[in-house]
């Protein structure tokens, strides 16, 4: 590209020198104005991001992780999301509920605030009502007919142009969106609006194409093959706040195996979620795949899970919704045509454990940023870290020397770290852990500590140490928010941690182990086989990537489906057997009934 822009600004100079050089002949002077603006056409198109292409030909298709920028200091990507930044700041987006092709506005009315500037309003959304609902239920199984025997090619080439409209056109836009609806900084925009949510995209293509790719024997009596149907019904895709990558991939991969999707976005997440829903309409999706449904929680839980066309549910959230659903879909069991398929990614009380052979510099850094990076509202946020008694004071001395470095606030400063959690709610959730870090005898905040919602709900990176009571609620439950919790174990006793690690919460999401000495990390693996979906070694619990570090977690954590993963489609599909006789059967006797 920059080859491209060098050629098209030498064009515009010659252009110009020749323009001056002919003043004054008149004719010759039109042309040249003409092949001036034709040069400034040249510029534009080279310096702006690339267009769309899509590989006509998917036979070979194999997705590559999407490269990520750095945002440094006067580089021409912080400047277009400073651009897009100031675009939707200077404005109030408004985010229609889409169904079919209709937008549709209700009296029900919100606003979508910044968590770091809560006074300021970003977007005006609708929320959906029941009747919505039912009518975009009825709109998405008409729209089933045709999209679900569209040829797995020409449905992932739609998901492939949007993943090029991410990478490309609306990246700016993603992440501005995404920093200031959901407070992340630019980085951790990065990794989740452009990098993950482009991955997502074509990843799921690469793993459909291989899955379906599948088909069984065929002999001289019979051909047979596996169809790859979606399934009878639609699918109700429902994210979380917190990952805008999330409400792409759950909506987009059921809808890439040839299922309706109803997609309830998360209040908090609404902008940049609409942004998403727009990019794929732009792709080619047709009308009533996907359709848009922001809506009380329970209105549309309630809603989806009453119809009898309910194919699949497809969420990501905390638990306690999670049950709640599952509750519903089997109050409803005998109203379904289907079994619906239950897809859940739930909460974490994600752990670092740390061995006295570990690095200490590295186990210190890769914990601060597990537990603080967004505020510690990761999923797989480390909130709960074991720490020998042999290096903990000097463990304790750097993390806190690190701690002391990290700036809280607006993630539209470049140099801010973590900002503001999501809402209210959660600010408040937040801070009665510290508090009852503060009133408890038996915890001791070290670090942090204090609240503050008077401008954006801002809450101070907290480590608490929890001294003698390794089995603290606050070491228990998922705080989702910037609380570490630390418990210090006697180096000798490696069984005794291990137990507690084990059995200290419900949850199995994702933990981290850090040794120099392979054969504690050797133990370790081994006996926290069940302790987390996702295992780090030496590394922090955060951070999967798509197609790398396939992600899930099990026992409350949820259904372990695998999101960016090559299995992830599979509940997606309804195969079904194909036999077809090829010789003629001319008796129907048996070869042992004849005499
Ligand atoms: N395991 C993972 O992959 C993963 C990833 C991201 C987030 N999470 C979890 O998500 C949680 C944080 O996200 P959140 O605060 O948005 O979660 P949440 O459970 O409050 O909400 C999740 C979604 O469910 C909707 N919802 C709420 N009540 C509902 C109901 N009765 N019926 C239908 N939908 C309903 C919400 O509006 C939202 O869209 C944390 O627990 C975190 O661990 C898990
Ligand atoms: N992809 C994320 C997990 C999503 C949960 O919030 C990570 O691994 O950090």
């Amino acid at each position: 590209m920059m080859l491209a822009a060098k050629r098209a600004a030498k064009r515009l100079v010659d252009a110009q020198k020749q323009t001056a050089w002919r003043l004054g002949m008149s004719n010759r002077l039109v042309r040249r104005q003409i092949g001036l603006m034709q040069a400034l056409e040249e510029v534009k198109e080279a310096i702006a991001p690339e267009a769309p292409k899509v590989n006509a030909d998917l036979t070979h298709f194999k997705a590559e992780n999407e490269p990520m920028f750095e945002y440094l200091k006067d580089s021409p990507e912080r400047k277009r999301v400073q651009a897009s930044l100031a675009r939707l700041q200077s404005q109030m987006t408004e985010v229609p509920i889409v169904v079919g092709d209709q937008e549709k506005r209700t009296r029900d009315f919100r606003f979508q605030v910044k968590p770091f500037e809560h006074r300021n309003k970003l977007a005006k959304f609708y929320h959906a009502s029941a009747d919505i609902i039912q009518d975009a239920i009825a709109v998405s199984i008409e729209a089933q007919k045709e999209w679900e025997v569209t040829p797995l090619e020409e449905r992932a080439k739609i998901f492939l142009r949007a993943a090029d409209l991410v990478s490309n056109k609306y990246r700016a836009d993603l992440l501005a969106a995404t920093m200031l609806g959901q407070g992340k900084t630019v980085w951790q925009a990065e990794i989740d609006a452009a990098a993950e949510l482009a991955d997502f995209l074509r990843m799921n293509v690469q793993f459909a194409l291989e899955m379906t790719r599948y088909q069984p024997i065929s002999t001289t009596s019979a051909k047979n093959s596996m169809v790859y149907r979606g399934l009878e019904g639609f699918v109700a895709a429902v994210p979380p706040f917190n990952f805008t990558a999330i409400g792409g991939n759950l909506s987009a991969a059921p809808a890439l195996m040839g299922n309706v999707v109803l997609w309830k976005p998360s209040d908090t997440a609404v902008l940049s979620n609409y942004i998403v829903f727009k990019i794929f309409q732009e792709a080619g999706l047709p009308p009533g795949v996907i359709n848009f449904l922001p809506a009380d929680g329970p209105t549309f839980g309630s809603a989806v899970t009453r119809s009898p066309h309910l194919g699949g549910i497809n969420f990501t959230g905390s638990v306690s919704t999670f049950q709640w659903l599952w509750k519903k879909v089997a109050d409803n069991l005998n109203t379904y045509k289907n079994f619906p398929r239950i897809v859940g990614e739930a909460g974490g009380k994600n752990f670092h454990l740390i061995h006295s052979s570990a690095d200490i510099p590295h186990a210190v850094n890769n914990t601060i940023r597990s537990a603080f990076e967004y505020s510690g509202q990761k999923c797989s946020a480390c909130s709960r870290a074991y720490v020998p008694d042999d290096i903990w004071p000097e463990f304790r001395k750097q993390l806190l020397e690190q701690h002391s470095k990290i700036k809280l606030g607006s993630p539209v400063e470049f140099d801010t770290f973590m900002s503001a959690v999501i809402d209210e709610r959660s600010f408040e959730r937040v801070k009665s852990y510290i508090e009852h870090a503060h009133n408890s005898k038996e915890l001791k905040v070290i670090a942090g500590g204090k609240t503050d919602k008077s401008k954006g709900y801002f809450i101070e990176p907290t480590i608490v140490d929890v001294t003698t009571h390794a089995k603290d609620k606050i070491m228990k439950e998922e705080i989702f928010g910037p609380v570490l919790s630390i418990y210090v174990y006697p180096a000798n006793d490696m069984e005794g941690v291990v137990k507690l690690v084990q059995t200290t919460t419900p949850f199995s999401l994702t933990g981290a182990i850090f040794a120099k000495d392979e054969s504690v990390l050797e133990m370790w693996r081994r006996k926290l086989r069940f302790a987390a979906g996702n295992l780090y070694i030496n590394d922090k619990s955060t951070g999967a990537v798509v197609g790398q570090q396939p992600f899930g977690g099990a026992r409350h954590s949820g259904t372990n489906d695998k999101a960016g993963g090559p299995h992830y489609l599979l509940r997606w599909t309804s195969e079904q057997s194909v036999k077809r006789g090829l010789v003629p059967l001319a008796d129907w006797k048996y070869k042992h009934m004849v005499a």
